[in-house]
């Protein structure tokens, strides 16, 4: 109770892992928290990447504040989670929702691909019964499909591949103005730094050794904060295994070491392809520390990009802020 006060925030209850959204009854909320405001959330998780899910579906903004949300995200005084995942009334009639999303370290970025997976199982739950959903996010249409076997399959888009759009200040050395294994400099190494953006930049770093080649805990934040990525970057570290299997460990704009990045597995496909490191066409694992995703990239026909993956419930209740 004392970090509770200390804080001003108290999770007040918890609902079992299992497979409803209803908060418990029984609980009674201390008098000290009754001039709190309460927040109610539900908790799920895609490959361990792990969000706080808010019902904001008769709202067109956020109900809570990027501080509020970093606080809710404190994996000691908070619930716990990688970013707080809103969802919202559409903007038009074009989409069924939208989607907006906070990182654990209260930034915005324009979009998540674990956590619109997380998203969509949350309006299954919440008894939106739909096959698909056409999603508005600040990175445009995204259109998440349930598949029977209870994985979801996201439409990811197209990506971005121009250097100065991801944006990164590298010089371009590839077609298109885009930028493929260029040399950065970075925490006192040279790096080989391929830039993508899938709403959200990307600098994707192929490695031969992901456990001997990196100090992760070192290289990674210098990497996220290097200026020649204005925006800042999400990191992802690769080992290719075979033509249609990768293995990666990310570094996430925000949040830190994650145990998955569902753009980031997109974007380090596309650089693996760009790159030559494997052949385009293959339906790809990646094995990331929390699980594999599978990702198609249709660089000949649509440009699209598709993503694989579970999404699962693990608890709802309700959280005092002050
Ligand atoms: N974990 C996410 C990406 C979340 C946003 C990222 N931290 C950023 O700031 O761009 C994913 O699964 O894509």
């Amino acid at each position: 109770m004392m970090r509770l006060a200390q804080t001003s925030f108290a999770l007040l209850m918890s609902q079992s892992f299992g497979l409803t959204n209803s908060s418990p009854k029984h609980l009674r909320i201390p008098s000290t928290l009754k001039a709190s405001r309460l927040v109610e959330f539900s908790k799920y998780e895609g490959l361990g990447n792990d969000f706080i899910l808010v019902d904001d579906r008769d709202k067109e903004a956020p109900s809570l504040t990027p501080e509020e949300s970093e606080k809710l995200c404190d994996r000691n005084f908070g619930i716990g989670g990688d970013g707080v995942i809103f969802a919202l009334k559409p903007p038009s009639d074009d989409y069924d929702f939208a989607m907006r999303i906070y990182n654990s370290d209260g930034s915005e970025p324009e979009m998540c691909g674990n956590g619109i997976r997380c998203f969509a199982q949350f309006l299954k739950d919440l008894g939106a019964d739909a096959e698909s959903y056409q999603v508005n996010t600040l990175a445009g249409r995204i259109i998440p499909v349930m598949n029977d076997d209870t994985t979801i399959t996201v439409d990811m888009g197209e990506p971005e591949l121009i250097g100065a759009n991801v944006p990164t200040t590298l010089d371009p050395n590839f077609e298109g103005d885009s930028v493929v294994e260029q040399n950065l400099e970075c925490n006192g190494k040279t790096w080989k730094v391929s830039a993508v953006s899938m709403g959200n930049p990307h600098a994707v770093i192929f490695v031969d050794d992901l456990e001997k080649d990196i100090d992760f805990e070192s290289d990674g934040p210098a990497l996220e904060a290097c200026p020649e990525f204005p925006a800042k970057t999400n990191v992802e570290f690769v080992q290719v295994l075979s033509d249609n299997h990768l293995k990666m460990k990310v570094w996430e704009r925000g949040a830190g070491p994650t145990l998955a990045c569902g753009t980031g597995t997109c974007a380090l496909v596309i650089a693996a392809i760009r790159a030559g490191k494997i052949p385009a066409g293959n339906k790809v694992r990646v094995t990331l520390p929390g699980g594999d995703l599978f990702i198609e990239w249709n660089s000949d026909t649509d440009n699209k990009v598709f993503m694989t993956g579970p999404a699962t419930f693990c608890f709802s209740g309700k959280a005092a802020l002050k």
